[in-house]
């Protein structure tokens, strides 16, 4: 029963409880574990789409770098920096009231020191008003992950294929197969010490995401890490249609590709024809 006197959370999700005049918490996150219940995060880069996402009861929004491909070209995540990712990061703090806003740190503003990383993460938290941040990489971050904490900011980690070392590991490969197993789950364990509250798990075989899943006490996020995450995560133009290429991990739930293509191929039929505007369109003197 809804007794908040405010409307019933969408989908039903029942990780709002009943609450949806305030934001989503880490907090929240953790006992949503806690009662075994999945959550969905979608990315988003702006103020239109964020806000569908946040009304459609998407609970944690990512201002992720894949900003780099997918809003500003760049064929890598490395080039993205700071000042071109707070701007977003803000757009979708304005337009959402109740989803999680965590915004991901780009390449080279967190790995040099604790003290870059928590100059990076307060760019993030006072002018792009997240809530949490996200950082790539296992052991060799805690200290970052443990200076963010100690600070008030909440951390999510991110371990598996990290794009930011795309250089490093030889492509966008999956990894922790094999031997290398052992390590990401140490890594997985080293950040939940170190205080993340979350860890993604990013193109990893799903026996060894189910694995971390249950060995650990914050939630994991997978995205082509299987079904037995607690939550799982897209990058929202790949599941809609709009990327021209997709991983395989991908499903697309929409096509607006061709939604846009033929709404503009429209729009210009009927400005060459001149069909548009008509006067309901046009102001009298
Ligand atoms: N639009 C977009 N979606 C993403 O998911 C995404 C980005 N951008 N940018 C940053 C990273 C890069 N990501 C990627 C990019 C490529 C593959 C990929 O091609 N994977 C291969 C797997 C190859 C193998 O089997 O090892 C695939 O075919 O799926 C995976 C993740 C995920 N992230
Ligand atoms: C795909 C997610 C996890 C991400 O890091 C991003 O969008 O940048
Ligand atoms: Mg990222």
């Amino acid at each position: 029963m809804n007794t908040s006197g405010n409307p019933p959370a969408p989908n039903g999700n029942a990780l709002y409880g009943g609450v949806t005049n305030r934001r989503v918490t880490v907090r929240d996150l953790a006992a949503a574990k806690e009662r075994g219940e999945r959550w969905p995060m979608l990315t988003a880069y702006d103020a239109l789409t964020a806000r569908v996402f946040d009304e459609a009861g998407i609970p944690v929004l990512l201002v992720g770098d894949s900003a780099a491909n997918v809003v500003y070209g760049y064929d890598t995540t490395l080039p993205v920096t700071v000042d071109e990712l707070v701007p977003l990061t803000a757009a979708v703090s304005r337009s959402t009231q109740r989803a999680l806003v965590v915004a991901d740190l780009p390449f080279g503003s967190y790995q040099a020191s604790p003290q870059q990383a928590l100059e990076s993460a307060s760019r993030f938290m006072k002018e792009g008003r997240a809530q949490a941040v996200k950082l790539e990489g296992g052991h060799a971050v805690a200290p970052q992950v443990e200076l963010l904490v100690s600070a008030g900011v909440p951390v999510m980690a991110h371990l598996g294929l990290t794009p930011q070392s795309v250089n490093t590991l030889g492509g966008y490969r999956v990894q922790g197969r094999g031997e290398a197993a052992a390590g990401l789950l140490k890594d997985a364990k080293e950040m939940e010490r170190a205080g993340a509250f979350s860890v993604v798990l990013e193109c990893v075989p799903a026996e060894l995401a189910a694995q971390v899943t249950e060995q650990l006490a914050i939630p994991t996020v997978g995205i082509g890490a299987g079904p037995s995450t607690d939550a799982q995560v897209l990058v929202w133009q790949d599941m809609a249609g709009l990327s021209p290429r997709v991983a395989k991990f991908v499903k697309t739930y929409a096509n607006l590709n061709e939604t846009l293509r033929e709404a503009a191929s429209a729009y210009a039929d009927e400005v060459v024809g001149g069909t548009f505007p008509q006067e309901r369109h046009s102001y009298t003197g």
